[in-house]
């Protein structure tokens, strides 16, 4: 085979010789330090969180901010007193010592970091990786952020105002099955999504059309929730309302056991999303420098112990459910992350 790019001072090959001072970046400061030497663990979901935090702080009809520019870490002080960006804190004060020993813009090594971690989640697609965001001038205003206690018209509406079809809205969704919540349930931190917070399965579009009875944490349902499957795991209402309205349930019901569709959905809907209100004829595509996720070994998934079939509640008819086995045992509870 012929080898296309660059051999940088460390040994890898790139496309592009301004990539090879990623790879030292990635390998110390990013897996090293942050993640903790590469786990799927708070940091990996967090920094997944905080792109989609930053990105979506942009209008295509302008006013707003400037998009995947990496303000929320930059301007941490004024983004996370943001409502929406409860909790956000945690990552921001995290990364923001390890950007500035990267030489990297703010927005460079908030959207790598993102891209990394996603990477150390067995079964995610490998994300790409432009670089060249110039530094931001501004934080993002208020109120860009959707919250889960938003109806699905305002939620769709705030995702085409940043350029994101319905399609690609629940494609972006995907992440929630690396997802945990630490602010929703006061007192209560890492109550996961779905029963897999660490692996990036198709469970979570499974277990949020499943019938739903607990509430996590002190059992006090909160605005933000709705009852859930499983003891000890959260359902937000805005995933609720989106698997079960007209206009988004086949797009959420189609992605159960379609372990390739998710991938690939979510893979262009991040490389969107992770350049916005960017210049791209500017950016350098570096995304061979993220790590290659590891590939589910059976991405074949189940209903959770005791549930059938006939718990799912079907929103889109027209699309047959896929022939789904039970996991063996008694019903489970799934762990704090
Ligand atoms: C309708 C849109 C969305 C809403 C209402 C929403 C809401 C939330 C909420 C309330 C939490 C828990 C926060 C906490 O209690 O700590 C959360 C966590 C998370 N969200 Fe979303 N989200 C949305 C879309 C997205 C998108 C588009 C992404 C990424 C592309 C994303 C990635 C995550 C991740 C990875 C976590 C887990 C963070 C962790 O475990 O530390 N979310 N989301
Ligand atoms: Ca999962």
């Amino acid at each position: 085979a012929i080898t296309r790019g660059v051999q940088c001072p460390t040994g890898q090959v790139t496309s592009n010789a301004a990539c090879c001072a990623l790879f030292p970046i990635v390998d110390n400061i990013l897996q090293a330090q942050l993640f903790d030497g590469g786990e799927c663990g708070e940091e990996a979901h967090s920094a997944l969180r905080l792109s989609f935090h930053d990105a979506i702080g942009f209008s295509v009809n302008g006013g707003k901010g400037g998009g995947a520019d990496g303000s929320i870490l930059a301007f941490n002080q004024t983004e996370t007193a943001f409502h929406a960006n409860q909790g956000i804190d945690d990552i921001t004060d995290e990364q923001f010592p390890l950007f500035q020993q990267s030489g990297l813009s703010a927005g460079d090594f908030l959207h790598l970091a993102a891209a990394v971690g996603t990477a150390n989640c067995p079964g995610a697609p490998r994300l790409k990786f432009f670089l060249g965001r110039p530094a931001p001038v501004a934080p993002a205003p208020d109120l860009t952020v959707p919250e889960p206690t938003d109806n699905v018209t305002n939620i769709l509406a705030r995702f085409a105002d940043a350029g994101f079809t319905p399609e690609e809205a629940i494609a972006l969704l995907s992440s929630h099955t690396v997802a945990a919540s630490d602010v929703i349930d006061p007192g209560f931190t890492g109550i996961p999504f779905d029963s897999t917070p660490f692996t990036f399965d198709t469970q979570v579009f499974l277990e949020v059309l499943l019938k739903g009875s607990f509430f996590p944490g002190d059992g006090v349902p909160q605005p933000a929730e709705v009852a859930s499957p499983i003891q000890g795991e959260m359902r937000l209402q805005s995933d609720f309302v989106l698997a079960r309205d007209p206009r988004t349930a086949c797009l959420w019901q189609e992605m159960i056991n379609n372990q390739q569709l998710m991938q690939t959905r979510f893979k262009s809907a991040m490389a969107k999303m992770q350049v916005l209100g960017q210049d791209t004829s500017k950016l350098i595509d570096c995304s061979d420098v993220v790590p290659v996720p590891k590939v589910l070994a059976d991405p074949i998934i189940k209903l959770p112990p005791t549930f059938t079939t006939s718990d799912i509640e079907v929103s889109c008819p027209q699309l047959r459910l896929p022939a789904l086995a039970t996991q063996a045992g008694p019903a489970i509870t799934v762990a704090p992350v």
